[in-house]
């Protein structure tokens, strides 16, 4: 696999008219093979290994919001990263996830080609799914390069997209207390 995608590389970079013989340029066509399948890394992920049981019987029934976990995804369109956060909250219905894999989750689907849109309701329904919670709320504020460093060269505008599942889908309250925890935590 690794062969064949540098393989390619090596025909991309042929094509931009550079010499894929010359010093700087000879190992470029592994590395970039390399590169691209650690940022696409999560296709060979799934959620039930990367969750491993790590969830815990809790009595908790208040918002439980999980802030700026950074994220690094690449952009289906043009293959270029877009990079923000995403904010994480869910209503426990008598069982809470080990911390650390909500970052995971996050990682495993924003490590794919993707839309913002897209990821950002894959992590809420992979959270409502290995929690079984009463509402998840899931927010990504993104900055994308294909906007920045080419196309319409806007630095500074930023994409925000939101989903809201059960309970922070139905009950205004519950969604506004997990905005105002986003916002002010
Ligand atoms: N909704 C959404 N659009 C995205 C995302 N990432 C990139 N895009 C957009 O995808 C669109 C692709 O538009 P096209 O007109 O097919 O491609 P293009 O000619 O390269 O477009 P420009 O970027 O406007 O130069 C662009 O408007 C991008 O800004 C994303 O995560 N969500
Ligand atoms: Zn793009």
């Amino acid at each position: 696999m690794c062969d064949e995608l540098s393989h390619h590389f090596q025909e991309i970079i042929k094509g931009l008219g550079e010499d894929p013989s010359r010093e700087g340029l000879r190992d470029t066509p592994t590395r970039a093979a390399k590169a691209m399948q650690f940022l696409t890394r999560g296709y060979n992920e799934s959620l039930e290994t990367l969750v491993n049981n790590a969830v815990f019987t809790s009595d908790t029934d208040e918002i439980v919001l999980v802030k700026d976990i950074e994220l690094y995804s690449m952009c289906e369109h043009h293959m270029l990263p877009f990079i923000g956060k995403c904010h994480i909250g869910y209503l426990p219905d008598g069982k809470v996830l080990g911390l650390s894999k909500f970052a995971r989750i996050v990682d495993m689907y924003a490590r794919r080609l993707q839309i913002q849109e897209n990821l950002t309701r894959q992590i809420a329904e992979a959270v409502r799914q290995v929690t079984g919670a009463k509402g998840v709320g899931v927010i990504i504020e993104a900055k994308h390069m294909c906007m920045m460093m080419r196309g319409v060269e806007k630095q500074n505008s930023s994409m925000s997209t939101s989903v809201m599942l059960g309970s922070f889908r139905r009950n205004i309250e519950t969604r506004q207390e997990f905005l105002s925890l986003v916002r002010h935590q």
